[in-house]
């Protein structure tokens, strides 16, 4: 990717908090590091994590979920253990370091889109639970969008796979609305990005920048 320039960011009182969300395989992670070499290039200090795998206690407890799954446990147990891996990774990763960006790879529309997603009216309590024991909010959600077709293709070239990659068109269908859905209930600002070529990539990271200054300019 382009280096666009090297000048030191402002100071900020806390980090941006950038989320990138989507269904299995629609480019999230390709993107995140295309995002955080970017930004690391512009002299920005950023953190990548992954949720639900991205520290050693949401690892362990990620484990547990794929474990339960086989063993087919109840739809709201998995959705405390999501909440409990998000608990460890904020706990052990994101609140310890002084960076200017955290980019979260998955984050709490996940968890309306997978574990919630036919409960519309259990999304507002869970995001203010969330608000409550964390206070980590994003600042803007990048949507990767994807269509069924390039959701089977991409899956079929995996070489490993878990049970939450096998679902049906129906499935599928029904994990897309609640996205939709849960990105109008105004959390943040969001941006669709759908097969993004090199120029859309230049346009979205200006967006994303400007939006990284903004907030510094404003506290
Ligand atoms: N813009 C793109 N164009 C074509 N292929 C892409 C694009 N972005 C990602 N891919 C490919 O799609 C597959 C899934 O990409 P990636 O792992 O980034 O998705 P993901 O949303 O993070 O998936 P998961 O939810 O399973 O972690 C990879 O094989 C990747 O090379
Ligand atoms: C955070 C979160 C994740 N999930 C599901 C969605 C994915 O299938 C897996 C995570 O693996 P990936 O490599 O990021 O695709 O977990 C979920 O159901 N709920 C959540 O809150």
């Amino acid at each position: 990717m382009k280096n666009i320039a090297k000048s030191q960011p402002e100071a900020q009182a806390r980090p941006f908090i950038l989320v990138i969300e989507g269904i299995d395989f629609s480019g999230k992670t390709t993107l995140a590091h295309h995002i955080q070499g970017t930004l690391l290039n512009q002299g920005y200090r950023v953190k990548l994590l992954h949720d639900p795998k991205g520290s050693k206690n949401a690892q362990v407890i990620w484990e547990t979920i794929l474990a339960v799954q086989e063993m087919g446990a109840n739809p709201t147990t998995e959705f405390f253990l999501f909440l409990a891996a998000r608990n460890e990774l904020i706990h052990q990763e994101a609140l310890v370091d002084d960076v200017h960006v955290i980019v979260f790879d998955r984050f709490i529309f996940s968890t309306i889109a997978y574990q919630l997603t036919d409960k519309p009216q259990s999304w507002e309590p869970f995001l203010s639970t969330h608000r409550f024991f964390s206070g980590l909010m994003p600042d803007l959600c990048i949507y990767c969008d994807l269509d069924f077709n390039t959701f089977q293709l991409r899956n079929q070239a995996r070489s490993k796979q878990d049970l939450f990659d096998q679902m049906s068109k129906n499935r599928f269908k029904a994990i897309q609305l609640a996205y939709e859905k849960a990105l109008q209930l105004h959390v943040c600002p969001f941006l669709r990005v759908h097969h993004l070529e090199q120029d859309d990539f230049l346009e979205l990271m200006k967006n994303i920048t400007d939006r990284i200054s903004n907030q510094s300019s404003h506290v």
